[in-house]
């Protein structure tokens, strides 16, 4: 058999497509049914050695697992249904045999299946350096949703949907960037897994959309400060953080304020939403939230004002300078 077609039979996912797929992997492109009723909902984020993960931050299982939740993760925060995916990988033509770039595909299809997504189609191709992964998802949402970035209001209350800084202080766990001994171990361990493993909050985005409420939703891949900047720019409004109200982990706030920031604040791949709505509806979601086993934590306020990103911190409020990570 041809290496090549063998490749893609061996990365075909096990599970049978749902009915959605009328053409799937093997032809020239996928083709998938429509649903009355909603839009489609798409997304593409790519994942690049040494700049995402390396050797020593994740396996190929954790590769794949994460190169695909992050994306779900954007269809969370567009409060979207997921439903397929396509992977494109560039594979070095050193340090990754085949069987370890197939390790790749169990985390995706680990990723995949809580959603019960379906992988439809994909590239690959070799690269003379560094892996990389970029994975294309669809989702559906109702024609009547709209939970962009521009949707926040003065007066609106901001939430998280989970403690922010675990994935960071995993991170330089991993890469032995602080002495962190001082954490028990499983505290350490669950750092680790916020970082290899994060849990992208779709019930939550749903939350939101089935709700059908005016609100603005973000997901936290670069830091609460920057995706926070961007509902602040998008809908021309100041953003309120209250630092004390930030849920995050017990075993970070030993350490000292400007490195908890830097995991809290600038760290990211938290992957939890952050979402702006009117507080009229405060009481609802809480208990819609409660029924549907999501987390809602209350973190600041939206203000009128220039396009911004306060922080009320040790009896202060200041407005952040910094940004998230950026890769220029
Ligand atoms: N190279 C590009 N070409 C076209 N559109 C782009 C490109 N890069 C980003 N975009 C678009 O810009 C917007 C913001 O993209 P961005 O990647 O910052 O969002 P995100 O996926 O939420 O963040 P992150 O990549 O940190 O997870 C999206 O609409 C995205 O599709
Ligand atoms: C080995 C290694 N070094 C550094 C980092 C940190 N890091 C890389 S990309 C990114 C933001 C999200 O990227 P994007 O904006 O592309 O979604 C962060 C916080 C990592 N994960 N692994
Ligand atoms: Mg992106
Ligand atoms: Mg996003
Ligand atoms: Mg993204």
């Amino acid at each position: 058999m041809d290496q090549e077609f063998e490749w893609i039979e061996s990365i075909k996912q096990k599970r049978k497509t749902g009915e959605s797929v009328i053409v799937g992997v093997g032809d020239d492109a996928a083709i998938v049914s429509g649903v009355a009723g909603f839009y489609d909902v798409i997304a593409v984020d790519t994942m690049v050695e040494d700049i995402h993960f390396s050797s020593v931050t994740m396996t190929p299982e954790d590769i794949g697992y994460k190169a695909l939740a992050v994306n779900i993760s954007d269809l969370a925060a567009m409060g979207a249904i997921p439903r397929h995916y396509i992977v494109s990988i560039a594979i070095p033509k050193k340090g990754w045999p085949q069987e370890k770039t197939r390790r790749i595909y169990e985390g995706l299809e680990e990723a995949a299946e809580k959603d019960g997504m379906d992988l439809i189609g994909g590239d690959t191709v070799s690269t003379s350096d560094k892996l990389v992964i970029t994975v294309t998802v669809t989702g559906i949402v109702e024609t009547s949703v709209r939970l962009t970035r521009d949707q926040a209001e003065p007066g609106d209350v901001i939430v998280v949907t989970g403690p922010l800084g675990s994935s960071p202080a995993g991170l330089d766990l991993l890469l032995g960037q602080d002495d962190m001994t001082a954490i028990p171990e499983t505290e350490q361990e669950a750092l680790v897994k916020a970082h290899q493993r994060p849990v992208p909050q779709v019930k939550a985005g749903r939350l939101f959309a089935e709700m059908g409420i005016r609100a603005a939703l973000n997901d936290i891949s670069d830091g609460i400060a920057r995706e926070a900047k961007e509902i602040a720019e998008a809908s021309s409004v100041r953003m309120v953080l209250d630092w004390n109200r930030i849920p995050k982990p017990d075993v970070l706030t030993g350490f000292p304020m400007s490195k908890q920031q830097d995991w809290v604040l600038y760290g990211g791949e938290e992957f939890q939403l952050v979402a702006a709505f009117s507080r009229e509806h405060w009481r609802e979601v809480c208990l819609r939230a409660q029924t549907a086993g999501v987390s809602i934590f209350p973190v600041g306020m939206v203000e009128q004002g220039d396009a911004a990103v306060d922080l009320i911190c040790e009896g202060k409020r200041e407005t952040l300078t910094r940004s998230g990570y950026a890769h220029f």
